[in-house]
């Protein structure tokens, strides 16, 4: 499903090497996690995979096509992507519903069926009853369990995550893991997922670890 040869990212005019020759292969379905230290490059590959940035050199191919061929980054992200970050980036102003609604925007689903979609989602991650929250006024796992169902709204092939349960404890931790991993194995998502955590890590299908941009 995404395919990356020779990966290669400079920052700086070449003086930070982030990525160093990177090449990964990772199947239709599979759930890869990547790990390593602090700086090792692992952002900056999800973030190539993401077209969130471009490689100073190498290719990446997303179910055989070369990203350049599937138009626009932002057409490509709203077609094979759902994003998940270790910071949930909901909005302020809107509710976690509404939050979660926001990606159907773009498609011609009506605004009920919109509704329907991201009420049952929010209800996968055991948010009904918060639906109408505004992010401020509920629980940090609570707001990234809304991120979830967001980057999850579109049913994107492919799920990038990068320490989505960086930032909670380890309760949340796994409710957060289970719903994720739970959808995607259902609808046979790709799931690639950057984490420290090696509990996250021994549920993957796939470890790849990375040091000094390069995949070891
Ligand atoms: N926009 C940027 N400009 C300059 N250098 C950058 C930029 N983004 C990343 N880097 C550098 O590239 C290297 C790889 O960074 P990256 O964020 O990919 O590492 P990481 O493995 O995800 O680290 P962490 O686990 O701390 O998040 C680091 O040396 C980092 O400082």
């Amino acid at each position: 499903m995404i395919r990356a040869d020779g990966l290669v990212k400079h920052f700086d005019g070449g003086l930070i090497k982030a990525l160093d020759g990177v090449g990964l292969e990772v199947r239709l379905g599979e759930v890869c996690a990547i790990t390593g230290p602090s700086g090792c490059g692992k952002s900056t590959l999800l973030n190539l995979i993401g077209a969130l940035a471009s490689p100073t050199r190498g290719e990446i191919r997303i179910d055989g096509r070369p990203l350049a061929e599937l138009g626009p980054a932002c057409l490509y992200r709203r077609r094979y992507l759902g994003f998940v970050f270790q910071l949930h980036h909901l909005i302020p102003d809107l509710t976690l519903c509404e939050n979660v609604e926001i990606p159907l925007m773009t498609t011609a689903l009506g605004r009920r069926k919109r509704r329907e979609r991201a009420m049952a989602l929010l209800a996968e991650m055991g948010l009904e009853h918060r639906a109408g929250s505004m992010p401020s006024r509920v629980s940090g796992g609570e707001r990234q369990r809304a991120a979830v169902a967001r980057a999850l709204a579109m049913e994107p092939p492919i799920v990038l995550a990068d320490e989505p349960t960086g930032s909670l404890d380890s309760r949340n931790a796994g409710l957060i893991l289970d719903a994720l991993l739970a959808r995607c194995r259902q609808l046979n998502t790709t799931l690639v997922i950057v984490t420290h955590d090696p509990g996250v890590a021994a549920r993957a299908d796939r470890v790849v670890e990375m040091l000094d941009g390069r995949i070891l």
